[in-house]
């Protein structure tokens, strides 16, 4: 059987990490575009160099014509700009927004069966505008934040009880933004729910207020480091996750910005819900029951991302 076809559109920092994870996992053979003349075709060449050492089989091409990811089964998204010190995700809202017209199109016209990973900020206005540009199925268009979310939530919370991370499951739900909801209720150590961690006094209170505070401020303590750019490495290993349950059919229930028919009151837009990733996409939006101070939480972050969604519309009207 033919290996699967991963187009990647961008070839920045997170377009290049996951073209070599997609490598050393061997997901299938990789395509990078952009329109930068050079970054793909070099990178691309670069990693398929590394082959020898790794052991890895694929091929690996790096272009500037959209006609190169006919077919692709799978396209992750990371084309357009990142922030830096100083600045929100909100302010890429224009000149992203302009990228994903044309990547919409690209992908339209070239690979129109894909499944579609979008990484661009902000997050989930911009998976909106991708879904509507693409004109490709909701469920086969998803948006790449709470996985990386969690991730930095079980992170923190694996160093504060002093447990491998593989014994922390997470929840981070709503916008990619400041009002993201780090779900106390719905994350464990080991299968117990955070809160009773904290009447068994393992940790405290404030503690664990200061580490949801922490998750919510993970994109922005990265971009005040790196000074240059934004993170990388956890969201392209995020993405990679997202990918390679779509291609293997592994069914993973990860939290992603899913298109929502009415799941956890939210209609006709993209934000952080629970999904489960198999062969068919996003085959199920899990419609979790917040309690009352929860839904305050989400609500708030669904507002957030309806002004974006409103913004969008107001630059480009094909979007209304
Ligand atoms: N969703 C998340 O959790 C998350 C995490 C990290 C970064 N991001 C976002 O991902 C995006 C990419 O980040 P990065 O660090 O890889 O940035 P980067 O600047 O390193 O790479 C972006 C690439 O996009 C290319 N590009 C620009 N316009 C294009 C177009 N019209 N068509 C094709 N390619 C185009 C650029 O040439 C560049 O190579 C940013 O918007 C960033 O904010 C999101
Ligand atoms: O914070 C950013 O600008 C990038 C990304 O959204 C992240 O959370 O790392």
């Amino acid at each position: 059987m033919a290996r699967p076809k991963i187009a990647l559109i961008g070839a920045g920092q997170i377009g290049g990490t996951l073209a070599h994870l997609a490598a050393i996992k061997e997901l299938g053979d990789v395509v990078m575009f952009d329109i930068s003349e050079g970054t793909p075709q070099g990178k691309a060449l670069d990693i398929a160099e590394s082959g020898p050492s790794e052991g890895f089989d694929g091929s690996f091409k790096g272009t500037n014509d959209y006609a190169d990811i006919a077919d692709a089964d799978v396209c992750i998204v990371t084309a357009g700009v990142p922030r830096k010190p100083g600045m929100s995700r909100d302010d890429l809202l224009g000149i992203n927004l302009k990228v994903m017209k044309s990547v919409g199109e690209g992908i339209k016209a070239h690979a129109p069966n894909a499944f579609v990973i979008c990484i661009t900020n902000p997050l989930d206005a911009m998976v909106w505008a991708l879904q509507k540009f693409s004109g490709l199925p909701a469920n086969k268009v998803v948006g790449m934040a709470g996985v990386l979310d969690s991730a930095r939530f079980r992170h923190f919370l694996s160093v504060e009880f002093g447990v491998s991370m593989r014994d922390v499951t997470a929840f981070v739900l709503g916008g990619h933004g400041d009002t993201m909801v780090p779900s106390v209720r719905y994350s464990t150590v080991g299968g117990i729910p955070l809160p009773d961690l904290v009447e068994m006094g393992w940790t405290s209170q404030e503690k664990l207020d200061a580490i949801v505070q922490r998750t919510r401020d993970g994109g922005a303590e990265i971009v005040g480091l790196l000074k240059t750019g934004s993170a990388f490495y956890a969201p392209a290993t995020s993405a990679i996750e997202m990918a390679e349950a779509y291609l293997k059919d592994q069914k993973r229930l990860l939290p992603c910005a899913a298109y929502c028919d009415g799941e956890l009151g939210v209609k006709d837009m993209y934000v952080g819900v629970p999904t489960i990733i198999g062969a068919g996409g996003i085959e199920k939006v899990v419609d979790i029951k917040l309690n009352k101070e929860e839904q305050v939480m989400f609500d708030k972050s669904v507002d957030a991302v309806k002004g974006l969604v409103e913004a969008c519309k107001g630059i480009d009207p094909s979007l209304a």
